[in-house]
């Protein structure tokens, strides 16, 4: 059975209300916080054996992170290894207290300066967790900021202190951890492109909540979730029914390209292509379609007039036709210059996807006002860049990125696929997806191009399942590809090309 605690992602306030019902219903703070701390002290022990790591440093913040800390101090003194704590607090949480006095007791050394720690294999970081809500004291960031420099790994607890649960924003600093122990749920921070340099590899520790507990704070379905590959496989059109035909299959209509971007053309349908679709229609400027024939010869190349700058000037469909397509996606290499077709598409009664410059060209109308107005959905897959210019309002310095996205989705009656080294994904409602891998070697052009080609193909080819879902599955697929060919070929190697010729290798490998 899937665990459904492994893909629910939540908020600080939300981690903190589960906990309270958890406490409501008897289970005793001391206790949750022994099991939580324990558990993370065995997975420490397995990374870093007392026999290669002999000497372990321990931060110590005033709350209950710190009480964790405290408890994983305790635990490595009494398996054997030597072991200081700084904590630089007079004022500790009562718990936190308790268990700074009996690690006293027990003969571990205590410093309120950092320097003793120096020479310490490895550190464990339980200065702040989820409770930290304003910038660090200044003489806590000095003392991160030195620690960053040190090269000692260093295991933080729930999240690298100094972090913000929900944002992933450092608040005047943060540790750069090596490795980060999340604590019972995954928070928000983990998906954000703002914290990854400091989170260092993440694992979650099941400390046995419970779905239950769970559903009695957040609402069902989970507002914000982690696709993962057992929940991506599930979305794909896989296995196909043994009687079919092409045009059960889904049909595909891509508008792309122009003599400046004929690339961009190509890139689209190879990333269709990868998606299986039963059939694909390619809308070019008439000076491509020798070329995209050559390139893509199972799609139904479309040629359209062509305007002086190399640019579709208009799409040789009847509304109706337009609308026979289970989906169109428009805008991959089309220039600002194709601005009439932005403009036809928009009223098409089918499933749109907008993507560069489409958005380029609808960032210059009434954004929300224009969506607002479309009776189908509509799936926009803007960078930060292309989202800025879309939603110029809604970009301003008090929300979060999240938070950005899923005003935006709101307002605008539409799925925001938000593009990053984390992919965030939100529909109108708020219900939300979030990519929980990707790689730099995706930060290349055209590789934009080869996902709404395969975002298109997997929702020509879908009826059944949720449109935000199969876009999120998409982006994961997408990201997975580029994964895997920067394993086999370095980061260097996932030209677009390649990227499309992964996907289906990503889809068969474990
Ligand atoms: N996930 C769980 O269910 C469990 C979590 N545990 C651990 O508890 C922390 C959260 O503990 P909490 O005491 O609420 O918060 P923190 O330890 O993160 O620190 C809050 C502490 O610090 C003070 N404070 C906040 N910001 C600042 C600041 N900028 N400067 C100085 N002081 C600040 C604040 O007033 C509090 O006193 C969670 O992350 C887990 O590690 C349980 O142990 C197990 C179950
Ligand atoms: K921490």
């Amino acid at each position: 059975m899937k665990n459904i605690v492994e893909t629910i992602i939540v908020s600080a306030s939300q981690m903190q209300q589960i906990e309270e019902q958890i406490f409501a219903a008897g289970m005793p703070v001391s206790a949750l916080m022994e099991k939580a701390a324990r558990l993370c002290s065995d997975r420490i022990q397995d990374l870093y054996p007392q026999s290669a790591f002999t000497s372990v440093g321990i931060l110590v913040g005033p709350g209950h992170n710190g009480g964790d800390a405290l408890v994983v101090a305790r635990e490595l003194y009494l398996a054997g290894y030597k072991v200081k704590v700084f904590r630089p607090f007079f004022k500790l949480k009562s718990l936190t207290t308790n268990h700074s006095n009996y690690a006293t007791s027990l003969g571990i050394n205590f410093y309120d300066e950092i320097e003793p720690l120096q020479k310490c294999q490895l550190l464990i970081d339980g200065l702040f967790g989820f409770g930290l809500t304003r910038e660090l004291p200044p003489n806590i960031v000095e003392v991160v900021n030195s620690i960053n420099n040190w090269s000692q790994p260093v295991v933080s607890i729930d999240l690298p202190s100094g972090i913000h649960t929900d944002t992933g924003e450092a608040l005047g600093g943060a540790i750069k951890a090596s490795h980060t122990l999340c604590l019972g749920l995954w928070k928000q921070a983990f998906f954000q492109d703002v914290a990854l340099a400091y989170l260092g590899k993440s694992e979650r520790v099941d400390f046995g909540i419970l779905p239950h507990q769970i559903w009695s704070v957040l609402t069902k379905p989970a507002p914000v979730k982690k696709m993962d590959r057992e929940i991506a496989l599930k979305l794909l059109p896989l296995p196909r029914p043994s009687v079919t035909h092409k045009y059960s299959q889904g049909h595909l209509l891509l508008i792309c390209g122009s003599l400046r971007y004929a690339g961009a053309a190509i890139l689209t349908a190879l990333g269709a292509r990868a998606s299986g679709v039963g059939m694909l229609s390619v809308a070019v400027p008439e000076s491509l379609k020798t070329m995209m024939v050559s390139q893509i010869p199972e799609a139904l190349i479309i040629e359209c007039p062509e305007n002086k700058e190399g640019a579709i000037a208009s799409l040789p469909f009847s509304q109706t036709n337009l609308n026979q397509f289970q989906v169109i996606a428009c805008g991959c290499g089309i220039t600002k210059d194709a601005k009439s077709i932005v403009e036809k598409v928009l009223s098409v009664e089918c499933p749109l996807i907008l993507d560069a410059d489409a958005l380029n060209i609808l960032s210059e109308q009434d954004v929300i006002e224009v969506l607002a107005q479309r009776e189908f959905p509509t799936v926009l897959t803007p960078h930060e860049g292309e989202f800025k210019r879309l939603f110029p309002e809604i970009v301003n310095d008090t929300l979060d990125r999240l938070t950005r996205l899923q005003t935006a989705a709101q307002q605008s009656n539409s799925i925001i696929l938000l593009k990053g080294a984390r992919t965030a994904i939100a529909n109108e409602t708020g219900l939300t997806w979030l990519i929980p891998e990707s790689t730099p070697a995706l930060a290349r052009g055209g590789s934009g191009d080869v996902l709404t080609g395969l975002m298109g193909g997997l929702i020509a080819q879908t009826k059944d399942k949720k449109l935000l879902d199969i876009v999120a599955g998409a982006a994961f697929w997408h990201a997975r590809s580029g994964i895997l060919a920067a394993k086999e070929r370095t980061e260097l190697g996932v030209d677009a090309t390649t990227l499309a010729e992964y996907i289906q290798l990503a889809i068969i490998s474990t």
